[in-house]
């Protein structure tokens, strides 16, 4: 009996999502299915490039698939296709799929080093990032990116964003003169923050991450108003104080019907420079209780590590300064559970209803 079409899509129903608790075969995820004799052939198309189960998933699939019979050899190519947010009419970014804001409550938690970091990640998978500094108050990723000196120019209209370690940036800072201090004014914000989307050639990106200023003031709300969000990311760390303070960002982020894509810890215990062996220092609320509170997501934590801050200062991000460190796999695991929260999200209640069974939207389990 030759092999048919439907036993290999039946044999696929076996292998389910994690996030989506669908199989891939309901999910629509195979294409290009080609039966040969016993030889089966097919890709699985993902929803981010950064998966993290993407290797369980095609070990999976190809077990199921050569325990059907007849069938001799399996090959399965791994692709990623990411899923559109749901965009407005007059969407001012059109060709961004998601628009993802990195908010603290406090300053200084590393806000923006996690930001830097993540895009780089999510990056290093293949997918196509954008980086927007919108902390008016003071822009830190020119700096951090090793761009200080770039000055965009523009095309037609268009401001061209500057590109450093493959990700396409836009920050006040490179439009400000040296030395140039503003005083911003709430409507001041409002409009800087429009430009930055409206009036910068961003493209098509799969993720534009957003680098907001600390607590709960004109950009945040500005940001929520004007760009359809995917959500957000809340950065704290182990300290009462600064955890209390992104309570309060959680609160504002819901008020404005932003979803909390999960909380990151940084500065989350020492990273002995000689032995690697990581010490607790703080003893405040940690990420993962915090989340917990809030009843969010819990993304992951990045140690305390002297080399961190050294590279941001050197404007080399410390995943691609410091590969082989902790605080480099913590940046890449915090990207991928980021990336299947922004899958879970484009995953609408009325797509999931669409496929035939229960239309809750599938749950994030922390860890
Ligand atoms: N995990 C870490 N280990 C060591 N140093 C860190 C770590 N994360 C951030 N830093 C350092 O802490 C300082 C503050 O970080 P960063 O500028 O990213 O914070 P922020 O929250 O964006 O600040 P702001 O309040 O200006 O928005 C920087 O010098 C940075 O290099």
């Amino acid at each position: 009996m030759p092999v048919t079409e439907s036993q290999v899509l039946e044999a696929l129903r076996n292998v389910v999502d994690p996030d989506l608790h669908r199989d891939i075969a309901t999910l629509g995820f195979v294409k290009d299915l080609v039966i040969e004799g016993g030889n089966v052939s097919f890709t699985i198309e993902l929803t981010t490039p950064a998966c993290p189960v993407r290797e369980e998933l095609q070990a999976q699939a190809e077990e199921h698939v050569r325990a059907v019979p007849e069938v001799t050899s399996v090959r399965v190519t791994m692709t990623a296709q990411v899923r559109q947010r749901q965009t407005p009419q007059d969407d001012l970014i059109p060709g961004v799929k998601h628009c993802i804001a990195i908010a603290s409550g406090k300053g200084g938690v590393g806000k923006s080093t996690v930001t830097v970091n993540l895009a780089i990640a999510l990056a290093q998978t293949g997918a196509k990032v954008g980086l927007m500094d919108a902390d008016v108050y003071g822009p830190s990723i020119p700096l951090m990116m090793g761009a200080v000196n770039e000055k965009p120019f523009t095309q037609g209209n268009k401001i061209i964003p500057i590109q450093r370690y493959g990700i396409h940036m836009m920050s006040l800072g490179f439009l400000l003169e040296e030395g140039q201090a503003v005083l911003w004014r709430g409507p001041m914000v409002a409009g800087t923050v429009r430009q930055l989307l409206a009036d910068v050639a961003w493209g098509d990106l799969d993720y534009l991450l957003v680098d907001l200023p600390p607590g709960t003031g004109d950009a945040p709300m500005s940001l929520a108003q004007l760009a359809p969000l995917t959500g957000v990311v809340i950065v704290t760390t182990p300290h009462h104080v600064a955890a209390n303070i992104a309570g309060k960002s959680v609160q504002l982020f819901r008020r404005l019907n932003a979803p909390i894509m999960g909380v990151v810890e940084n500065m989350a215990g020492f990273v002995c420079p000689h032995c690697g062996e990581v010490s607790n220092i703080f003893a405040g609320t940690s990420g993962e209780e915090l989340s917990t509170q809030l009843k969010v997501p819990y993304l992951g934590s990045v140690p305390l590590d002297p080399g961190v801050s050294d590279a941001g200062d050197r404007g080399v991000p410390a995943i691609i300064a410091n590969p082989e460190r902790p605080q480099a796999q913590a940046f890449k695991d915090i990207a991928g559970k980021l990336a299947q929260q922004a899958s879970i999200l484009a995953m609408t209640r009325r797509d999931l209803t669409k496929l035939g069974d229960a239309a809750e939207r599938p749950k994030f389990v922390p860890g």
